[in-house]
Parts: C-alpha cells; sequence; structure tokens
C-alpha cells in the first residue's frame, strides 16, 4: 500500500500545529529531506505553462548614478530612468554612494541570522503583520494555495513610531539601521529622479509622501532537493511605489518582459530598482509596474533584501490616483476613483485595482500584493 500520500499530510499537519514551522524552510532542509511538502509544489498547469516562455538574451538597463551633480550627466540620466521605467519599469543602478562593503556587511549579517542557533530565530517568528521585526517563512503559510521556498526577515520603518533598536535581532542590528538609512536615502535621490522623469520638480513624489516609510524583507532562499517543482518566490508585481533589492551573486530574479523571462544578472555593488504598482497608478500608466519572481536552485542559497516604498503606514488617510498635472484630453485617467474607504480603480483595459484602506493593493491586471 502506497503510504506516502498519508505520511506527507500527516507532516503537514505536523507542521502546522507544532512550533517546527517557526524553523522556516531551513529547519526542513537540516531535518534531511529529499522530498518537498506539497504545500511548496507549484501546480503542474502553472510549471507547464511557465515553462513555454523562452529565456531570453536581453538585459535590463544598467544606470550609472555617478556624476547625477554635473547638469549635462543629470539630464541625461534621468532621461535614462525615463525610458527604463516606461519600458522594463526595472533597472540596476551603479555608483550610487553605498559602498560595496555596508552592501556586503549586510548581506553577510542576514545570512549569519539565518544560520544562526533555531532557538535564537523562533524568537523572532511571527505569522502575521502585527510586529515590526517578524521572522516566517511565508506570511501567508497556509493560507495561499502554494507557499514560497525561502525564509523571511521582516522589518517596517514607519513613523509616526520609529522601530526600537533593542527589538532588531542582535545578530544583524548594526547593520540594519546603517543600511537603512542609507537605502532610505538612495530612495529619496530615485523619487528625485522619477519625478523629473514626469516632467515634474525632484521634490514631487516626495511631497506626495511616495519615500514615507520603507519595510526590508530579507529573503533566504534555500538550496532546494526538488528545485524544479517550486519558486523561491512566485510571479508577482511590487503593490507600492518603488523597490530597491539588492541580491548576492546567485542568479535567480527573473523579469518577464515581452512575454519572455529575462534574467536579472547581478552585479557587484549594484542595487535593482522597479517600479511598483502605485508608481504605475500615480504616474497614469506612464511608468510600467512589471511582473517579476526568483526561481528556486538545487545548490546555494541566495539571499536578498528588498526595500520597499509603500507610502505613509496610515494609508486609510490618504488615497492616491493618477497625478492631477498628467491628465489631459490627450491623457485621460487610465485610473478612476470610487468611493471613499475604499478606492476602486479601473484602466482602459478594464483592468481593476482595488485600494483597501491600509495600504493593501490588489488586483486583476497589477499585482496580486504577494510583495514580500
Ligand atoms: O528576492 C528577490 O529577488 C525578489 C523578491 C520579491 O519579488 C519580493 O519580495 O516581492
Amino acid at each position: 500500500m502506497d503510504t506516502s500520500g498519508a505520511q506527507e499530510y500527516d507532516r503537514l499537519q505536523e507542521l502546522k500545529t507544532s512550533d517546527e514551522k517557526k524553523a522556516g524552510v531551513k529547519g526542513l532542509v537540516d531535518s534531511g529531506l529529499q522530498k518537498i511538502p506539497k504545500i511548496f509544489v507549484r501546480p503542474a498547469e502553472e510549471l507547464a505553462k511557465d515553462l513555454n516562455y523562452k529565456r531570453a538574451q536581453i538585459e535590463a538597463p544598467v544606470i550609472d548614478l555617478g556624476d547625477l551633480e554635473k547638469t549635462h550627466w543629470h539630464k541625461q540620466i534621468v532621461e535614462e530612468v525615463r525610458i527604463a521605467s516606461e519600458t522594463w519599469g526595472f533597472f540596476q543602478v551603479g555608483n550610487h554612494g553605498i559602498s560595496l562593503n555596508v552592501l556586503n556587511v549586510m548581506l553577510d549579517a542576514i545570512q549569519k541570522f539565518n544560520e544562526q542557533d533555531v532557538e535564537e530565530k523562533k524568537k523572532y517568528y511571527k505569522q502575521d503583520n502585527t510586529r515590526r521585526v517578524r521572522f516566517n517563512s511565508n506570511f501567508d503559510l497556509f493560507t495561499s494555495r502554494t507557499s514560497s521556498w525561502r525564509d523571511t526577515l521582516a522589518i517596517s520603518f514607519s513613523d509616526p513610531d520609529q522601530i526600537n533598536s533593542d527589538d532588531l535581532p542582535d545578530l544583524c542590528r548594526k547593520s540594519v539601521i546603517e543600511y537603512s538609512k542609507l537605502v532610505n536615502n538612495l530612495g529619496n535621490i530615485l523619487f528625485g529622479l522619477l519625478s523629473e522623469a514626469l516632467g515634474h520638480e525632484p521634490e514631487h513624489l516626495r511631497n506626495m509622501d511616495c519615500s514615507e516609510g520603507h519595510r526590508l524583507s530579507c529573503h533566504y532562499y534555500l538550496a532546494c532537493p526538488e528545485s524544479e517543482l517550486t519558486l523561491g518566490t512566485a510571479k508577482n508585481s511590487d503593490p507600492g511605489f518603488l523597490t530597491i533589492l539588492l541580491q548576492n551573486q546567485i542568479d535567480s530574479l527573473q523579469i518577464f518582459f515581452q512575454n519572455q523571462w529575462v534574467d536579472v544578472q547581478p552585479i557587484p555593488g549594484a542595487f535593482v530598482i522597479n517600479i511598483g504598482d502605485l508608481l504605475q497608478l500615480v504616474s497614469n500608466g506612464k511608468f510600467t509596474s512589471n511582473k517579476h519572481r526568483v526561481v528556486a536552485n538545487r545548490l546555494v542559497p541566495r539571499i536578498s533584501i528588498a526595500c520597499f516604498f509603500s507610502g505613509p503606514i496610515h494609508m486609510d488617510k490618504i488615497f492616491y490616483g493618477p497625478i492631477k498635472e498628467l491628465i489631459s484630453e490627450e491623457n485621460p485617467p487610465e485610473y478612476r476613483e470610487w468611493g471613499n474607504l475604499v478606492m476602486v480603480l479601473v484602466n482602459r483595459s478594464g483592468a481593476m485595482v482595488v485600494l483597501l484602506a491600509g495600504g493593501f493593493v490588489c488586483g486583476n491586471g497589477m499585482g496580486d500584493g504577494s510583495g514580500g
């Protein structure tokens, strides 16, 4: 009699009821498992459909921010940002002013956090979003149809009640605080360039509070014994305004561009920048929030640190719609506003985006709200 199905079911029950789930995907790998639990297996039809897409031999734009202060180069950089944001919704930036050493120290600290004694990590375990610092495997483990093969330490930095540094794990406290400040500055610079790329003063998007508050999702993607059956991060677009992503040198991030998957090759010292759903929305569809995913691999762990700029934490008091100055007779609103507490936006192709009080975006045309 084949009992493997029953055993797998028992194992999932065990994960659900015991605190084993607090050990995350790393706990599963350390237990020596060779077959991944069903909850991580992507539906066959999704995998088959995805495999049919070509792997493209093209690369997302790389923009050098080194000469930003020089007028001539500043204009050139704004133009490169505009083209990349309109076409790809993704680009990499180099010479951004944050040293390679700071980036490596941060990646190293996240690796150490994940590879430390599991009992220490468990102290930060929280399945829902009620804590500013939380460690879990997937925020929607057991509630979504399929889970991603990764563990995540998420840290929210938002006014008015700034994070207490004592709440951060010892192993990465110093690096996280320094990194968060520097990446926040870089976010402000990028919002300036993006405002200019939309034809506005550099302060425009910052004045709309787009850069207020950010969240770090520090992902640890483990080597997977059945990597062809799962994903590190499922296809999604980011719900907020902008994401600044740091990755180690393991290439697994892919962008869905012109009906093909394009690898985002890691460049030492560079950040990957991507436009989120809300920036697509306020730019009235001029900028593109593109889908992306992370494939799993059999050999080595991948680390990435996504910094999400999703606007003020108290989004129930703020409603975003297309920037008024971008609207004209030739450029009518791509999205329109209904209601008060819940804003429903419908673009011309009929795709619907719902912005709920609390700042969560979901829809059938843009993000699926799974960003991190
Ligand atoms: O790890 C990455 O490269 C991307 C992560 C991501 O897409 C997300 O957190 O939403």
